[in-house]
């Protein structure tokens, strides 16, 4: 099949020339294989056919409101199986980076989180006491005379901000995320992921990157995001799964993010469906704005109804 564009998968031959070509399949979750708690049509039987056929599955989220573990429990309240190591979320990356990269010392260093717990469970997993995140006293209207975060003063062993999506976002959550940002760079700031929005069933909503650019205003700051398309979280992947990256296809709904983690990561493929952020109109621009998808589809279980 000779094409400069976008190969879209609407037929049979194309689903299954899709199939073989690779042995991994990286799965973006959001927009991909759910809105929210509704399950996008033909996942579970894509996913069972992709596991008969003896192909290795991974899922790759930007969504950094729940750890690997509780993934694990929403892929079971679906009725599918996956193990926490299957699992790499934009929470998890940005723990990763401040283990590896910036060396946080557990028990030495704290993190203050502008986030959902997926952030804190995973960086808690590593050793890091978090502050902020889901503490219930955020939820407090904000008074910078009585808030406890700010009464007896910063903490100063909090070395690092990491911030997500947070959809618990007040006043109190910024105004206190921002005087540690303030600080200068000893403390360092992690955005989880850029997402702009997040897809939802019906709706579009807002995404971390919205939440996180009030605190990049406001501290005058530039975040160093963890997510996807930053290569460290694929390099992170393919050295723990030891992926042949010519043998890997990423599967995502939006072109800045999911395709451009495939692209810029030179793995053999990328599909991009049409079940989150994206249109077909968007997949088959060229623009040096996005990269374009080797393969589109209005959605991931036609891989399997096409080839049924
Ligand atoms: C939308 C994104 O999640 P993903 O699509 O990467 O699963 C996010 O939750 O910000
Ligand atoms: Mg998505």
């Amino acid at each position: 099949m000779t094409t400069d564009g976008p190969i879209k998968i609407e037929s049979k031959g194309v689903a299954q020339e899709f199939l073989d070509s690779f042995d991994t399949f990286l799965f973006d979750c959001d927009g991909v294989l759910w809105l929210g708690t509704h399950l996008l049509p033909s996942i579970r039987e894509t996913l069972e056919l992709l596991n008969k056929l003896g192909k290795q599955l991974v899922f790759v989220t930007n969504n950094s409101t729940k750890s690997r573990a509780s993934y694990c429990k929403k892929f079971a309240s679906f009725g599918i199986s996956v193990t926490e190591d299957q699992i790499f979320t934009s929470g998890y990356a940005s723990a990763v980076y401040a283990r590896d990269f910036l060396k946080l010392e557990p028990g030495r260093d704290k993190v203050w989180v502008f986030g959902e717990s997926g952030i804190s469970e995973e960086l808690g997993l590593m050793g890091y006491e978090c502050l902020g995140g889901t503490d219930p006293r955020l939820d407090e209207p904000f008074d910078h005379k009585s808030s406890p975060f700010l009464v007896d003063g910063l903490d100063p062993a909090v070395r690092c901000v990491v911030a997500g999506l947070d959809t618990k976002i007040n006043y109190h959550r910024l105004a206190v995320s921002l005087q540690y940002l303030q600080q200068g760079e000893k403390v360092h700031f992690v955005g989880t992921n850029v997402d702009s929005t997040f897809p939802q069933k019906g709706f579009i909503f807002p995404g971390a990157g919205s939440c996180i650019a009030s605190l990049a205003c406001s501290s005058g700051r530039t975040p160093t995001y963890c997510g996807k398309p930053n290569m460290n979280m694929l390099n992170t992947i393919v050295s723990a799964k030891k992926l042949d990256r010519s043998r890997c296809c990423m599967v995502g709904d939006r072109l800045n993010t999911d395709i451009r983690f495939g692209v810029e990561g030179k793995l053999g493929g990328t599909l991009l469906v049409l079940t989150g952020i994206e249109t077909e109109e968007r997949a088959l621009e060229v623009t040096q704005e996005h990269p374009r998808p080797r393969f589109y589809a209005e959605k991931l279980g036609d891989v399997y109804e096409l080839t049924r």
